[in-house]
């Protein structure tokens, strides 16, 4: 079942137990296509786990718990579903290291988003289509980093790299962007300029992003919703403007301002 109106990602009762410790504990949350939504938390609050979850990279713990993407299973009882590859390539990711492959140039990591619907030997031997070399060319431009197409991507800045990671996922025709701390690396200017891209991404192609995010105020400036886990658990799920003192403490601790305020250079 997919329709148009299909939740991005729709997490139902999700827990996932490592060892002894919950990473995830009875989550429910739903995402709309459109939404930009911050997940944010204490270190160690499952962040990482419920995203790597939802593209199906981590497996859920048996029971009754269940992933569905864009209207199609991801998970349930533990075992991913077959279709999940298909499932995937809606998604583009961006992860903190920025997941280029190093010695490829630029251009080729941003052509390795066409791959999913292009034959593995055309990627194999170089040969894409000149509408494909355009498409991608288009979008480092859109994502300023062109001048930079030829260059080894472990050559590049953190922002450019990542930068090169959302032309990828432009590329790919991702229907939504799942990115886990994208700007922890950057200094506050590379970082805000990945923001204003994924907002962009959000506003003008209507792509559902949910970004993790150590800093609160980057949450606050750039997500109408934010989700705060901690201790695996659903604390919060509003809007970004009603997270005030009281409610920042009961995620945080006392020491919540450790969270804030980055982007104020
Ligand atoms: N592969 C693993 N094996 C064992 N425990 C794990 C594993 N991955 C995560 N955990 C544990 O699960 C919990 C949640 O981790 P997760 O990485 O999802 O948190 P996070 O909120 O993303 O943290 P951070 O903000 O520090 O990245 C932590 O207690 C972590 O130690």
């Amino acid at each position: 079942m997919s329709s148009q109106i299909a939740a991005v990602a729709d997490v139902r009762d999700v827990s996932k137990t490592y060892g002894a410790r919950k990473a995830l504990d009875g989550v429910t949350v739903s995402v709309a296509p459109g939404e930009m939504v911050a997940l944010i938390g204490p270190s160690g609050s499952g962040k990482s786990t419920l995203l790597r979850s939802i593209t199906g990279l981590i497996p859920i713990d048996g029971g009754k718990g269940k992933i569905i993407v864009f209207g199609e299973t991801v998970q349930q009882n533990g075992r991913q579903v077959s279709s999940v590859r298909r499932t995937r390539g809606k998604l583009g990711f961006i992860f903190q290291q920025f997941n280029l492959v190093g010695r490829l140039s630029l251009f080729s990591n941003v052509m390795l988003g066409a791959l999913g619907r292009l034959p593995a030997w055309r990627g194999v031997f170089g040969l894409w289509p000149p509408e494909d070399k355009e498409k991608a060319m288009a979008a480092l431009h859109r994502v300023g980093v062109a001048d930079y197409a030829a260059q080894r991507a472990n050559t590049l800045s953190g922002g450019q790299q990542q930068r090169g990671a959302i032309a990828r996922a432009i590329v790919q025709g991702a229907q939504a962007i799942l990115a886990d701390e994208p700007v922890a690396s950057l200094d506050p200017v590379s970082a805000r300029k990945v923001m204003e891209l994924l907002v962009e991404l959000n506003r003008r192609d209507g792509l559902g992003v949910i970004v993790t995010l150590h800093q609160v105020d980057y949450a606050i400036r750039y997500c109408e919703r934010v989700i705060a886990l901690k201790a695996g658990k659903v604390v919060y799920d509003g809007p970004s403007a009603g997270l005030d003192r009281p409610t920042l403490i009961d995620i945080y601790g006392p020491e919540f301002e450790d969270a804030f305020w980055e982007t104020q250079a």
